[in-house]
């Protein structure tokens, strides 16, 4: 393939309602879209960092920098030494010698490789070896001023379908919600995501939510704090599930190895890629650790290469890959519906949706085009 250009989109969309972690609360999307130009077609990616670096060390605009001053000029000289031989599975290589930045790495290859099956016909369901035409759906549901506001958007998150529920949590926001969610709606799937507010010390507090019954207890601690999670995985009984932690396959390998993850939250973006995200399953699938695809409020784009990827074969539980509507009134594609608490997996070449132009500039706030 020939890469003639990538070009850089600052995209703000407004969320529905807002939304608030353990972290932060985001009202608005601010996304990078990147568009990669080849001689036989374009492609797209998303970049998962937000406005400001509260989830991980990456942001928007620091995204954009890193991709003009140093990943355009790095796929330039890889295609002059390659040639033809130049495709999506050597931009990773291209890349590794700039450490970190993996959401921005995943963006740029999400949308190489976007092009290239697009001009090959072949669907990123097939590429990646999806086994399902549908995916079983979750939502993640942030923090709330009451109990009962929770309890209503518990409600309508279930009669919209959704088969599992997900609590972000922190400290003085943990049992009580979740006590309350148990008593009024029974034996739901059930989980909890602290995004790492807690520490060792809380152990006894967390051992007290074994009485909820829950699936999952996701990053109680600090993404580094692995021994930590091990220790934690003895003296509770609900499994523990890693997001922050899990930043490659070799991330995840000394995880299980050290016995501090029961479940793995797979994110694309967060481990630089598609193609990594499919070893991590590949690698929890050979040590029988069950992984889900996690989220980072994407827009149709990421969606669709996210849901082709909950439909691999490991991934055993409902990812947090909700509809659009959940985040945003108007999705930069068309919407992903939830029909039955299942999301289509979609089958047109490459991603199988691409951005409507006149939504996709009306969120633009900038926009590079970058020559290769
Ligand atoms: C669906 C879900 O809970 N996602 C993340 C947290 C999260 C929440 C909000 C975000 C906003 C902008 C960018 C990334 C974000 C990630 C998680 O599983 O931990
Ligand atoms: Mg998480």
């Amino acid at each position: 393939m020939k890469l003639a250009a990538i070009e850089t989109r600052i995209v703000e969309m407004p969320l529905v309602t807002p939304f608030r972690t353990s972290f932060g609360t985001e009202t608005m999307r601010q996304v990078l879209v990147v568009r990669a130009e080849t001689d036989e077609a374009e492609g797209w990616g998303e970049c998962g960092a937000s406005e400001a670096p509260l989830y991980s060390s990456e942001y928007t605009e620091g995204a954009a920098a890193v991709i003009r001053e140093f990943f355009v000029p790095a796929l330039r000289d890889a295609q002059r030494d390659l040639g033809d031989d130049f495709d999506a599975h050597r931009v990773a290589p291209a890349l590794a010698a700039f450490k970190e930045h993996r959401l921005a790495k995943s963006a740029i290859e999400t949308a190489i490789l976007d092009a290239q099956l697009r001009a090959q016909g072949i669907s990123f369901a097939s590429a990646l070896g999806a086994v399902r035409e549908s995916v079983p759906c979750g939502v993640s549901l942030g923090i709330t001023d009451t109990i009962d506001q929770l309890l209503d958007t518990v409600a309508a998150s279930l009669d919209a379908g959704y088969v599992r529920i997900k609590l972000k949590i922190e400290p003085g926001w943990d049992l009580d919600p979740v006590r309350a969610v148990r008593e009024r709606f029974g034996d739901i799937d059930l989980q909890v995501d602290a995004n790492a507010a807690y520490r060792r010390s809380d152990a006894r507090l967390l051992a007290k939510l074994d009485a909820f019954d829950l699936t999952l207890l996701e990053q109680p601690l600090p993404a580094d704090d692995l021994l930590g999670h091990a220790a934690l995985a003895r003296e509770i009984t609900t499994p523990i599930c890693l997001d922050e932690s899990i930043t490659s396959a070799r991330a995840a390998a000394t995880a299980i190895e050290l016995g501090a993850v029961h479940i793995v939250n797979i994110k694309p973006g967060r481990v630089g890629g598609y193609l990594e995200a499919r070893r991590i399953h590949d690698l929890c699938a050979a040590h029988d650790v069950p992984v889900w695809c996690g989220g980072m409020l994407e827009t149709g784009i990421g969606r669709a290469a996210n849901v082709a990827l909950a439909a691999l074969p490991g991934f055993l539980l409902p990812g947090d890959t909700s509809a659009s509507e959940r985040y945003f009134a108007t999705d930069l594609t068309e919407p992903f519906r939830l029909e039955e608490g299942r999301i289509a997996v979609p089958t047109g070449p490459g991603l199988g949706v691409t951005p409507i132009p006149e939504v996709l500039d009306r969120f633009t706030v900038r926009q590079d085009r970058l020559p290769c």
